[in-house]
């Protein structure tokens, strides 16, 4: 194991209280060069270990320096500075823990910092993170110089720990004093808040971690959704402070579009519930351009016709969640019957684009349409118009459904069972792996249920369910541990699907209506 030991009284009383033990730790320094005589504290951990008989290693960095470069503040670089320097020397000894010396003191003053910064999530410092341990967190540090004097070894007092320029000095000095006079117990609680909140805060973090990337943000709850956003955040490398995490997480939940510059000047986008960190690519187009058509960015008047009708580009746009600020990055190709193909991910084809230039239809869209066509005669049967069918392994339909509840007065004949109970008769099988269930509205819970059991490899959904959907409209059943989890594929050609279901609970309203009077 490597210890950091600072020269101060609890990095000093961890290295001996090891060797009491009988371990054989390295002892680890880093110069900070803050002070002019920062190499004298170094010195003096030398002969200690010297003459304690235990490996020593040491480095030097303008930590000054470094922080003016990268625009951190002094105390965040000599912490970021210090775990790559403690974490280098643990390699180079191939130690499989560092340990480090902070009691509960530090923990007291660490929580209450964060309290005043108004942190979002406050953990306090971690017991364990990495190959990093504090074994000493909730020590008091009477007990510290109590075993030092009882061994006869001193200490070195760090002239900084009284600069009240630094917070953790004003907090030591100026205001721990005060509240420990009302509450002689604060070290104690804040340091007990920092452990209770640590818990919360894994719960919170593993129930972030089961997100899945189809669930609409707006149904999770905050404090989830922020841990989410820390740990994509996290894992893209990028800095952040409270507000950011607040205004994303706050835009993500409202369905609004935010953009947000981190520390570091890179920028994020939070648009149509996705959080954005890169700047979205826009696809060139990857066929042969048609003769006749043009490839050029987005005019005024621009209009696309779609199988709904013409619609204005903007609202296309608009609908996808393109950010305003990407808009005219959008390539499109317009020929003089309007826009054609618009570089989206996935694109957008106007009618009849694709057979134009010679490219096959897109299958989900084809297969849309056959469960779109049962719920049609699910429509016209007085059924709720909803249609399923299920695509083989090949791309073949191989199961076709549409909702028969009131012919059998059974509310489970829903779409999709019928649709899976087709599919597995045609193959010869109850196991639909590597088969797609494509349905006009988001599976309700007994339906994607049956999907889950049946190990339908990809669920392709039209128009969202707000009143039942188990993909996030009511509740996300993906969320849970399932041995099997299909991918899924949302809103494609919802708006039909959306629209059929208006249409045919419009007019049942009407002969409500007109029965009632
Ligand atoms: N210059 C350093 N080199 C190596 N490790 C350090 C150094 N400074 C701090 N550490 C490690 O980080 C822990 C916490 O740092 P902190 O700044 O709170 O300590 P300190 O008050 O300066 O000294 P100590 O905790 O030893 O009394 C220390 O206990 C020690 O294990």
């Amino acid at each position: 194991m490597v210890v950091g030991v600072s020269g101060g009284a609890d990095s000093v009383a961890l290295l001996r209280a090891l060797l009491r033990v009988g371990a054989r730790p390295v002892a680890a320094h880093l110069d900070h060069a803050l002070r002019p005589d920062s190499a004298e504290d170094a010195a003096w951990v030398q002969a200690l270990a010297a003459r304690l008989d235990v490996p020593f290693a040491t480095t030097r960095v303008d930590v000054a320096a470094v922080a003016a470069r990268r625009g951190w503040n002094t105390e965040d670089a000599a912490r970021r500075l210090r775990y790559d320097f403690l974490t280098r020397t643990a390699k180079a000894h191939a130690a499989q823990v560092i340990l480090t010396a902070h009691t509960r003191r530090d923990q007291a003053e660490t929580v209450l910092t964060a309290l005043l910064r108004g942190e979002a999530i406050l953990h306090g410092i971690p017991a364990e993170r990495g190959r990093v341990r504090r074994p000493w967190l909730d020590l008091p540090r009477a007990d510290i110089e109590a075993f030092l004097r009882a061994q006869g070894q001193d200490w070195r007092e760090d002239p900084t720990n009284d600069d009240l320029a630094y917070t953790r000095a004003w907090i030591r000095r100026e205001v721990m004093p005060v509240l420990t006079a009302r509450y002689p117990a604060a070290g104690e609680a804040l340091a007990r808040v920092a452990r209770t909140q640590a818990e919360d805060d894994a719960a919170l973090t593993s129930q972030a971690a089961r997100l899945s990337a189809h669930a609409p943000r707006r149904s999770v709850p905050p404090a989830v959704l922020r841990r989410w956003v820390r740990a994509e955040l996290g894992r893209a490398g990028l800095d952040f402070h409270a507000p950011h995490l607040d205004a994303l997480t706050g835009a993500l939940r409202a369905g609004e579009t935010a953009h947000v510059t981190l520390p570091g000047g890179r920028d994020v986008t939070v648009t149509g519930g996705q959080l954005h960190l890169t700047p979205q690519p826009y696809p060139e187009p990857d066929f042969p351009i048609p003769e006749g058509w043009e490839r050029r960015t987005r005019q005024d008047g621009d209009r696309v016709t779609l199988p709904g009708g013409t619609r204005k580009l903007s609202d296309v746009l608009t609908d996808r969640h393109v950010p305003r600020a990407d808009r005219d990055r959008v390539p499109l190709l317009v020929s003089d019957q309007g826009v054609q193909w618009v570089g989206l991910q996935p694109p957008v084809w106007a009618t009849g684009a694709r057979e134009a230039a010679a490219q096959p239809p897109d299958p989900l869209h084809a297969a849309m349409g056959e469960a779109l066509a049962q719920a049609h005669e699910a429509a016209a049967a007085q059924e709720v118009p909803v249609g399923a069918v299920v695509l083989g392994p090949d791309g073949q339909v191989v199961g076709r459904g549409r909702n028969t509840s009131r012919e059998h007065g059974d509310m489970t004949r829903h779409a999709e069972l019928a649709a899976l109970r087709d599919a597995a008769r045609t193959l010869g099988t109850p196991y639909l792996s590597g088969c797609t269930l494509v349905v006009t509205l988001e599976p309700c819970p007994m339906c994607l249920g049956a999907a889950l059991e049946a190990r339908v490899g990809h669920v392709v959904y039209g128009a969202a369910n707000p009143k039942a959907g188990a993909l996030g409209g009511v509740t996300d059943l993906l969320a849970a541990h399932w041995g099997h989890v299909p991918t899924v594929t949302g809103a494609v050609r919802g708006h039909e699907a959306a629209r059929l279901l208006k249409d045919v609970f419009g007019r049942l309203r009407e002969h409500r209506h007109r029965d009632d009077r």
